[in-house]
């Protein structure tokens, strides 16, 4: 028997128009059914970033990693952020991945980017940068009033809408040059509330494995207006399970490196995730305690071997 290849729902944001009208309210349902089933979908969103920014931004991002190693080093995890650079290691040897936390910020965009061109920074990158993960965030944006909408949650929109700052990770995959596909990223689940991934050449490698566990969905983009968007674990519980979070990783072949850049929303310092009671019933007992994500990724720190075979480490930390 032929395998016809799965592929991920593909769903269009592009003039969605206001936030009642006919095509809003259908793409919520889309969205969601996607997010409960596949934990991700493929958005597209024409001209969401015109074509001049996008090849500014690649060849920014081409020009960074051909730093040298040492400078690049220089991006450090500080207590409380992940940010920091990441090369060549268990991640994946083919990987490597540098990013920027609040990103939507100058300040912090311009920090980086003196860091790695210490002599007179970047101006172009920094503002490109700023101005694609804003493009990125409305996406984000549009998703999560989406999700909240349809589960009957709009009195909690602003409180989650404000609880979350953005970090962007831009990542590089070396051409293996083998004939065989190797591992980039290993399977993982995001632990952020959505995470919002856009290819940047042509070459593809993305997979999402499906809900039962049984096959990988490749995440080829169909265009270049095309963005993966994803669930993470704090979304997950936070919608009580409703939404799944998905694993997925990067697999390449080839002798082409891929280039990927993801904007990530991610819990406010302090900021406690707690389901509302209104997804809590009989039905549905509640399946996570009230939990800080930075707690919560210092314990996957401190037990990376465990957390890393475990299916869903967040049931370990703050399981009801
Ligand atoms: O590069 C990609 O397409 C995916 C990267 C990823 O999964 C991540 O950064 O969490
Ligand atoms: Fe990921």
């Amino acid at each position: 028997m032929s395998r016809v290849s799965m592929k991920l729902p593909l769903i269009d944001l592009s003039n969605l128009g206001e936030n009642d009208s006919p095509r809003w309210e259908s793409t919520k349902t889309q969205i969601r059914e996607a997010l409960k089933e596949y934990g991700s979908f493929e958005a597209t969103f024409n001209n969401l970033i015109p074509l001049e920014l996008r090849k500014s931004v690649g060849d920014g991002i081409r020009q960074l990693f051909d730093l040298p190693l040492s400078i690049k080093q220089l991006n450090k995890n500080s207590p409380k952020t992940y940010n920091g650079y990441v090369g060549q290691n268990d991640y994946g040897r083919l990987v490597e991945s540098t990013g920027v936390n609040g990103v939507l910020s100058s300040h912090a965009v311009d920090t980086f980017t003196n860091l790695m061109w210490p002599d007179q920074g970047n101006p172009t990158f920094s503002k490109d940068i700023q101005l694609y993960c804003e493009k990125l965030s409305e996406l984000d944006k549009i998703v999560r009033r989406m999700v909240v909408e349809s589960l009957g949650l709009e009195k909690y929109i602003d409180e989650h809408m404000n609880s979350t700052v953005y970090r962007c990770r831009f990542q590089k995959y070396v051409a293996p040059r083998t004939p065989n596909s190797m591992l980039g990223f290993f399977s993982h689940t995001d632990k952020n509330i959505i995470s919002t991934l856009h290819q940047l050449n042509h070459v593809n490698g993305l997979q999402i494995l499906t809900k039962d566990g049984k096959t990988w969905i490749p995440a080829d983009p169909t265009s270049l207006d095309s963005f993966v968007v994803f669930v993470g674990s704090s979304f997950h519980a936070w919608t009580n399970g409703q939404l799944h979070a998905p694993i997925h990783r990067v697999v390449v072949s080839g002798d082409e490196a891929r280039y990927s850049i993801g904007l990530f929303s991610i819990p406010k310092e302090g900021y406690m995730i707690k389901t509302p009671e209104e997804l809590v019933n009989e039905d549905h007992p509640l399946l996570y305690n009230p939990f800080d994500y930075y707690k919560f990724l210092d314990f996957i720190y401190t037990n990376a071997d465990a957390s890393r075979a475990s299916p869903d480490p967040l049931i370990e930390y703050c399981g009801a």
